[in-house]
């Protein structure tokens, strides 16, 4: 691999001229694939595989997942390399925290916060580029996790709606992704010598935004997918002089995890050390034990709120409710749903009225009002369990091609009405039965032929 003069340079000097030759070596081999599984899925259809897990890692195993596979579909697996496994890790979120993704498409951090919160709390994934916003719905949306809203915002515009509201920030910052260079040869024509001083620039304008959002007693963790000092160690360095309240949580070194430069507490991915790619981690604690000023974030799903044009007509909640008594077998509580539109959407609770800002998935999408009745979304099939809902259509192989290809089957069903598709105990969405034919509601924009 031809890497940049300056930045052969840079880390002859940094590592000396022994371990960089290691570190020189291992741009040579290839770049490490790995996965994660869902636990909020059912994960008994990969039990028999013997792949290898990953040290540190709960649910990482070294291997590739096939995009097109009903495990992937149905957001069973998340593709993602060793040492960015390592972040979410780490952070490791908890069941009802107030949780911030700040910097979150596609998905990686986001898919992993999840596997660890239960469904319960809430987290706010956020990307500031529209684009890479809408992809990051789509991974969210396979996980199937209901306690997520995905925003797609500056973090000044967060900041100002969120202050001194979350017990964890997960700041996976924009960098010089010197890390990606073997996984992504194309990162490297980005780089020049200036490129990590430049980079350093934005990061600490995130860092003081993200600052303004963190609650007291709470955690932030800062990671980058580069190795240069200036994008990590001195960001730190930065923090902890800016905001006394701040002190390093120190992380163990183990599973091939490094110290930092000058910088024990945190910890840094090196190729020729860890089997992955490259990441840098740090884990900050705000030593403010005041306790969060509730009456500063009006409740989005606060019962005392007057009606306000999201709020679910008494006609539009019997049609829900009737779709509800007729496939369900949980319900929902009325106060956290709301209308966009023709949208139903189930919000997290605890929730604060988000103002303007710009939302890319309102929650969960629970399905679309229709004239005089209600539709049941992609979103909703894919995220209950089957044992809550209460028709369901085991489907095989030969089916899920045709039906992720948009076309219908014939079932033995003499059932008619709406049916869960389901492959070992997972949904793939809701189809409708008709005449003994399983009509095709895979949405379009995601069909494909395999
Ligand atoms: C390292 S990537 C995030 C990867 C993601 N956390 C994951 O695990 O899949 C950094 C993200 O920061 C976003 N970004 C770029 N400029 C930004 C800015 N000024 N403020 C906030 N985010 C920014 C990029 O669009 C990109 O999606």
């Amino acid at each position: 691999m031809k890497l940049p003069i300056a930045f052969i340079e840079k880390y002859e000097k940094i590592l000396g001229k022994k371990e960089f030759q290691e570190f020189l070596a291992s741009f040579e081999e290839k770049p490490v694939s790995a996965y994660r599984l869902n636990p909020l899925k059912d994960l008994s259809v990969m039990a028999n595989q013997d792949a290898e897990a990953i040290a540190g890692s709960p649910f990482g195993y070294y291997g590739k997942v096939a995009g097109k596979s009903a495990n992937h579909v149905m957001g069973l697996v998340y593709s993602q390399e060793p040492a960015a496994q390592m972040v979410g890790a780490i952070a490791d979120a908890k069941p009802g925290l107030k949780v911030l993704d700040l910097c979150a498409a596609p998905g990686g951090k986001s898919t992993q916060l999840l596997s660890s919160m239960d469904n319960q709390g809430l987290l706010v994934s956020n990307e500031i580029s529209a684009k890479r916003s809408k992809i990051l719905v789509e991974n969210i949306e396979r996980f199937g996790a209901r306690n997520v809203i995905v925003l797609n915002e500056s973090v000044e515009n967060l900041a100002k709606i969120f202050p001194e509201f979350f017990d964890l920030i997960i700041l996976d910052a924009p960098c010089s992704g010197e890390g990606m260079f073997r996984k992504d040869p194309s990162a490297i024509q980005y780089w020049n010598e200036d490129y990590p001083a430049q980079c350093s620039v934005l990061q600490k304008e995130i860092i003081d935004e993200a600052m303004k959002m963190l609650a007291p007693s709470g955690q932030l963790v800062y990671s980058t997918c580069t190795w240069s000092r200036e994008e990590n160690e001195d960001n730190i360095s930065y923090m902890l002089e800016k905001y006394p309240n701040l002190s390093l949580i120190p992380l163990t070194h183990e599973f091939g995890l490094a110290e930092g430069i000058n910088m024990s507490e945190v910890v840094r991915c090196w190729p020729h050390h860890f089997r992955g790619e490259g990441q840098f981690i740090a884990k900050l604690q705000n030593k403010t034990m005041v306790a969060p000023h509730i009456s500063k974030h009006r409740l989005k799903n606060d019962k005392n709120k007057g009606k306000n044009a999201n709020t679910v007509s008494s006609e539009q909640y019997k049609l829900w409710e009737t779709f509800a008594f007729e496939n369900l077998n949980i319900r929902f509580e009325r106060q956290l749903l709301q209308v966009f539109g023709d949208y139903l959407y189930l919000l997290p609770a605890g929730l604060p009225d988000l103002g303007r800002l710009k939302i890319a998935r309102n929650g969960l999408h629970l399905g679309t009002f229709k004239k005089n009745r209600f539709e049941p979304s992609f979103a909703l099939g894919l995220a209950l369990k089957p044992s809550e809902v209460k028709n369901k259509t085991e489907i095989s192989d030969e089916e899920f091609v045709m039906y992720v290809a948009g076309k219908s089957f014939k079932s033995s069903s003499e059932c008619s009405g709406w049916t869960q598709l389901v492959i070992a105990n997972n949904g793939l969405g809701f189809a409708k039965l008709v005449n003994g034919t399983v009509k095709n509601y895979f949405p379009k924009g995601l069909r494909f032929k395999i």
